[in-house]
């Protein structure tokens, strides 16, 4: 049986993407649990054949370390799935006022923004996933919170609690399944086509941008999205990470494009497959 790397420990968002992407999908797949979403992005390619990871979040957009581990490891997208994702907070004080500490985990931080801003003086502690912050508050000090999952809520018996946290609503966390190897490209008829990738110029002048998103433009390709990312090298230098969405008929259009890129920037596709 394959094994898929999991941030954890159970109870996570990433947990509950893993087990909807097991049942959608029909994989028969081990879920192994890693307390950073690096180590479980590591381990992909050694101890996991496959990995789930959060990439994007409908509040707090991309999940920066994300982007940087697809460009630094040998790994290709083959899949994605999106969850809803609401937040409750847990403390062990009897109000509000007397909290003043509150673990919360670095993405969920920007997706509860209202919330947290309105608390008065309390001490932020950043942690690695969810379940980090809800097992903190078991330690038992007073004056303690966190925050929470919020299908994780009737699990705790703190003594206060407060349900949804979020800043709004309609809230997904969008999760790439990533292999390790070079690209596989996976289309199925009927079905639109993602495809994740970085354009790395070697130079700076200018229109280099324009130049590339030109032809996406002139092919009537689709661009999601675009992201710059430091190459790390020199102050003020960054690659270029791109989202293409398309209709599978685009597939050899969407082809052609790239490779014309390709005679001028060098491109790492991260990822060709179908979605929903
Ligand atoms: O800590 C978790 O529950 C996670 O699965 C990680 C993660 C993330 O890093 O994006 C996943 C979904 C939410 O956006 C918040 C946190």
């Amino acid at each position: 049986m394959e094994k898929i790397a999991v941030l954890g420990p159970r109870g996570t968002f990433s947990d509950s993407a893993s087990i909807q992407y097991i049942k959608k999908f029909n994989n028969d797949l081990e879920q192994i649990y890693y307390s950073t979403i690096d180590d479980a992005f590591h381990s992909v390619g050694s101890e996991c054949e496959v990995g789930i990871i959060p990439v994007e979040n409908t509040l707090d957009g991309y999940v920066q370390r994300t982007l940087d581990l697809l460009l630094e490891m040998n790994v290709y997208i083959e899949n994605e799935i999106s969850i809803p994702v609401q937040f409750s907070l847990i403390s062990n004080t009897k109000n509000i006022e007397d909290i003043k500490k509150l673990y919360v985990q670095f993405k969920t931080n920007g997706q509860c923004r209202k919330f947290i801003d309105s608390l008065n003086d309390v001490q932020i502690i950043t942690t690695e996933s969810n379940m980090e912050s809800f097992d903190k508050i078991k330690e038992g000090n007073i004056g303690e919170a966190a925050i929470i999952p919020g299908h994780m809520l009737e699990h705790s018996s703190a003594p206060f609690k407060i349900k949804n946290v979020t800043d709004a609503i309609n809230n997904h966390t969008r999760f790439i399944v990533v292999r390790e190897g070079a690209l596989k490209v996976d289309i199925a008829n009927n079905k639109d086509i993602k495809v994740p990738l970085y354009i790395m110029p070697d130079n700076d002048r200018p229109g280099i941008l324009f130049d590339i998103l030109k032809e996406f433009s002139l092919n009537k390709i689709n661009l999601v999205s675009i992201m710059s990312r430091p190459t790390k090298l020199d102050m003020g230098t960054y690659n270029f990470y791109l989202e293409i969405n398309g209709d599978f008929k685009q597939k050899e259009k969407i082809i052609n494009t790239i490779n014309k890129i390709k005679e001028d920037y060098k491109i790492k596709i991260l990822g060709f497959y179908s979605v929903n």
